[in-house]
């Protein structure tokens, strides 16, 4: 069998996913290329669900391109399962994410939940994170405070630009990308940046971390467990 590509990986992870969200329940939806495909599977059980809570605009115009109903989690509260991708994962469940700068709404979400299923391509499993750049974001007027503070700590700190000028969030904030730090302790990083001025979100999910991860790898979906 050939391999994989890792597109056929983000789709396998995604329909296996399905497995996970419990009929007559809202389910929380994450963001990026590995939930896309979650979506799009997910139109085909769109009879036995009341809809979904969003993570982004892009999640959420998706879904309801799909016609599954999005709800406003204010109005939701606690959810059976979030389903999202990352941009790593370790061995105990915790995640780097916010490539795709959707990180605070998904961590809110992910905290309504009862249980994160993470889905994601092998090339995610990592040992330690770090390793992708970490995405912070950050309130536009602290963007500069944030990356001293990351040189500090021995980090690069850079802030991500779109089209030439900085990326603005669905939250009207920015991203900062920081390299260079290994993040041996997730638990107290996580902790520690989320209180500097500015930060509205560290893109580190140790609080919120992963209790399942379908992981796509060439020979099919490996489940871990992690609590
Ligand atoms: O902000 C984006 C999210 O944290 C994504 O879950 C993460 O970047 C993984 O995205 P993808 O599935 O496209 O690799």
């Amino acid at each position: 069998m050939n391999a994989l590509t890792q597109d056929e990986l983000k789709t396998l992870v995604g329909q296996a996913a399905l497995a996970y969200v419990v009929p007559g329940e809202i389910v929380g939806v994450g963001t990026g290329s590995t939930v896309n495909k979650f979506i799009e599977a997910l139109a085909s059980m769109k009879d036995r669900i009341p809809g979904a809570v969003s993570s982004s605009v892009a999640s959420t115009e998706r879904l309801r391109a799909l016609g599954i109903p999005v709800f406003d989690a204010n109005e939701v509260g606690e959810l059976a399962v979030y389903i999202d991708g990352a941009d790593e994962i370790d061995g105990r469940g915790f995640m780097v994410k916010g490539g795709g700068a959707a990180l605070t709404r998904e961590k809110i979400v992910a905290a309504e939940a009862r249980r994160f299923v993470c889905i994601a391509d092998e090339s995610k499993l990592v040992a330690t994170l770090g390793a992708f750049p970490l995405p912070v974001e950050v309130i536009p007027m602290a963007t500069q405070r944030v990356v001293r503070q990351f040189a500090a700590l021995g980090g690069v700190a850079r802030v991500r630009l779109k089209d030439g000028v900085p990326l603005v969030t669905d939250n009207g904030q920015h991203i900062v990308d920081v390299t260079g730090l290994s993040l041996t302790d997730p638990l107290a990083f996580e902790s520690e940046v989320n209180q500097w001025p500015g930060v509205v979100t560290v893109g580190v999910f140790a609080h919120q971390k992963a209790q399942v991860c379908l992981l796509g790898t060439s020979g099919g979906v490996k489940t871990l467990k992690f609590d």
